[in-house]
């Protein structure tokens, strides 16, 4: 393990001042069960909660789905999981074998997500940093996830125990960052993104979400939250932004009422548009890989 490189500046024990082995970024990427076939890795990160992240990775999915993508979502977000909620999924995963079943919404779509084996969705997961992470390992190890052209992970907010876990144990293909206009002006963002190449895993681009509202009558562009700063953000931080989205209080309903996946809203051309740079992207990275 590096000791006192940059790289420990995530994982250094607060006593010692050492690396602590348990979270340096050091060749620890869980290999994959046989019960699974994963093609493509991709987390979705915000650095701060309640910006859209989970919306994101909803949509994301639901555009990958209806390019013909098999699409399957980790809900990382373990504390605060909403994705089950967005689709409306309730069943409990099924055991088979020693594997667990992900649950299918409506689409097709697969996902695993801690509050679909909670007793009650509305039970608080009262849990330490290691047990958060190791719930998510779990979720890579144990669930047969099948043949899946995209793995979406929809990661807790901030740079925590459970985002480190996953962006050490999982093969990321890469992370997009989602923020909101009021989001990217602090300094949040830049801590994911610190976070995200102190570790070696690369970023794909920015998503703003909630950038503006259009007006029903006119047509104007009302930035609710004020100027957007995620062109700034870009270009200080050399990514791409890969999409801006708009506030639509279509998605919040249909996302309340578990239908997300019947989203067609002006959303959903920014999701194709990111639909076709991830394909092209990380196909050319494959590529890569493979001449290697
Ligand atoms: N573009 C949007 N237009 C309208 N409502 C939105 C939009 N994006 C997200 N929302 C709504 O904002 C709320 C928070 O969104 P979401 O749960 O996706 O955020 P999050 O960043 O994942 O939150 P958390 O950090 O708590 O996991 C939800 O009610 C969602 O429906």
């Amino acid at each position: 393990m590096p000791e006192n490189d940059e790289k420990c500046s995530t994982c250094k024990d607060r006593d010692t001042g050492q690396c602590n082995p348990e979270k340096c970024a050091g060749p620890s990427v869980l290999p994959l069960n046989e019960a699974s076939d994963i093609k493509r890795v991709v987390a979705v990160v915000s650095g701060k909660g309640g910006v859209g992240k989970s919306s994101v990775s909803a949509l994301l999915a639901v555009a990958l789905a209806r390019q013909g993508n098999r699409v399957g979502i980790l809900d990382a977000d373990i504390t605060g999981p909403s994705i089950p909620k967005l689709f409306g999924v309730i069943d409990r995963p099924e055991q088979f074998n020693k594997f667990i079943l992900p649950a299918r919404t409506i689409t097709g779509i697969r996902l695993m997500s801690l509050n679909l084996l909670l007793p009650q969705e509305d039970d608080p997961v009262i849990w330490r940093g290691p047990i958060l992470s190791s719930a998510v390992k779990q979720f890579w190890t144990d669930v047969a996830w099948g043949e899946l052209d995209y793995l979406i992970v929809d990661m807790p907010p901030g740079t925590g125990d459970v985002p480190l876990t996953v962006m050490q144990s999982l093969p990321l293909d890469g992370l997009l960052i989602v923020s909101s206009p009021q989001d990217l002006a602090m300094m949040v963002v830049k801590k994911a993104i610190k976070m995200a190449r102190l570790i070696n895993v690369p970023i794909l681009g920015l998503v703003e979400n909630m950038s503006y509202l259009l007006c029903p009558h006119c047509g104007e562009k009302i930035q609710l939250f004020g100027s957007s700063h995620v062109e700034e953000a870009a270009r200080k931080n050399d990514l791409p932004i890969l999409a801006v989205l708009p506030v639509d209080p279509k998605l919040t309903e249909l996302g309340d009422a578990g239908l997300i996946e019947n989203y067609n809203g002006p959303s959903m051309q920014g999701f194709e548009n990111l639909v076709d740079f991830l394909d092209k992207t990380l196909d050319k990275k494959t590529k890569e890989r493979e001449r290697a």
